[in-house]
């Protein structure tokens, strides 16, 4: 009998261990030493518990190059994680192995066996081209915010580029929009409005000739939404209720004339792929000429917005602020995200970049489109 339970806890440790072993977690040296141990423990027919499994001693497993922290090394310096160098637990004064751990993260951002594979053998967003519609598929393969680039990390990256224009000093009011020129604006947005492309890599764009106004902002923010209320459609864009719906650069041509950018989301569950492309296209697209930022009314500028304006100072890209969802706001609300928008960008930044005109819109209701068409063919230089 006693034979019979020490053949099934040998197999059932064994079928755990190869478990155990196909786990390719950053401690599968120590899982490694510790099924070896069970396993010998278990076909000896001994107990499980009296043999101690042998950890590598700190020197050892630093030598070893499977171990979790020599994996950040092996990245290029575009995708290292930047992370500060980790203090020795003597130096802080703490010598328990516990005391070592890093802080718990959410299993977003905790680093997997894929997103060490990912970031160091693959550039960008993950993506698949369907040949006949043009457009691109992105794939969810790739890590959620794998080592957290931010846009500020980003915009260290290249040396300020020179400004010409002068401080923005004050905020200009909104012209109301006459009869004669509503029906000019309306006729042309009215004109077929189709899609281009979808693209990953700047490299990936078409030339146009066209020029260009993206719409950026926090994921369900209505960039999207507003993309189809100024064109006058539907469904022209894709929308969710659910945030980092829009993964990829969508670009849509309007009457022959201009071209509409919808850009993915950033804020909450942005990926570091998807920062790199709204950076890349910031960076290099000759054809854009203005990009319109939109903030929610009832949230006014988050951390994730402020960061994105100082990239576009940098960058010295023209960006206009517009309040979106202003029908679910209160009037009150809307003049107080107004007030702290302006006098963060005029006070707190010394802005260069802003067209300081603060529309306030909503796609649902249809208001304030017709002023931020205006907007669009300002940027784009055309006339009615
Ligand atoms: N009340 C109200 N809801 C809106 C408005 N604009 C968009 N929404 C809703 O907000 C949600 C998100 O809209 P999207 O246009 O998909 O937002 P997005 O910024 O493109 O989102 P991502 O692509 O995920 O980054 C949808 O449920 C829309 O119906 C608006 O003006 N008012
Ligand atoms: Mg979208």
């Amino acid at each position: 009998m006693f034979q019979l339970y020490s053949n099934i806890a040998a197999r059932g440790v064994c079928i755990n261990a190869r478990n155990l072993f196909s786990v390719r977690s950053p401690h599968a040296e120590n899982v490694r030493n510790l099924g070896t141990c069970l396993i010998a423990q278990a076909r000896k027919g001994g107990s499980l518990t009296k043999e101690k499994p042998r950890f590598p001693n700190r020197r050892e497993a630093s030598s070893k190059k499977t171990l979790p922290r020599s994996a950040p090394r092996t990245l290029n310096s575009t995708q290292a994680p930047n992370r500060k160098p980790v203090q020795s637990a003597k130096s802080k004064g703490q010598t328990t192995a516990r005391s070592r751990k890093p802080p718990s993260k959410t299993p977003a951002q905790r680093p997997t066996t894929v997103g060490y594979k990912l970031t160091s053998g693959t550039k960008g967003a993950q993506a698949k081209s369907d040949v006949k519609t043009n457009r691109v598929v992105a794939t969810s393969s790739a890590p959620r915010n794998s080592y957290g680039i931010s846009f500020a990390k980003l915009a260290k990256e290249l040396p300020p580029v020179p400004i010409e224009r002068s401080l923005v000093e004050t905020f200009n009011p909104i012209k109301e929009v006459s009869s004669t020129e509503e029906k000019l604006l309306e006729s042309l947005f009215r004109k077929p409005a189709i899609f281009i492309q979808s693209a990953v890599k700047i490299n990936q764009l078409q030339n146009t000739e066209l020029p260009e106004v993206a719409f950026i902002g926090r994921s369900n923010v209505g960039k999207s939404s507003l993309i189809n209320a100024l064109v006058n459609r539907n469904s022209l864009v894709k929308t969710s209720s659910k945030p980092g719906h829009t993964k990829l650069l969508n670009f849509f041509r309007v009457s022959d004339q201009l071209v509409l950018t919808d850009m993915p989301g950033y804020g909450h569950g942005c990926r570091d792929d998807w920062r790199r492309m709204i950076w890349n296209y910031f960076k290099d697209r000759s054809l854009l000429r203005r990009v319109f930022l939109l903030v929610n009314c009832e949230h006014s500028l988050k951390g994730s917005d402020k960061e994105l304006i100082g990239v576009l100072e940098k960058l010295a890209v023209p960006y206009q602020i517009i309040l979106t969802k202003q029908d679910k706001a209160k009037q009150v609300e809307i003049g107080n995200t107004k007030r702290q928008v302006q006098s963060y960008l005029i006070k707190k930044i010394k802005t260069r970049s802003c067209v300081p005109v603060l529309l306030s819109v909503s796609a649902r209701k249809k208001k304030g489109i017709n002023e931020l068409r205006r907007c669009v063919l300002e940027a784009a230089e055309i006339q009615l």
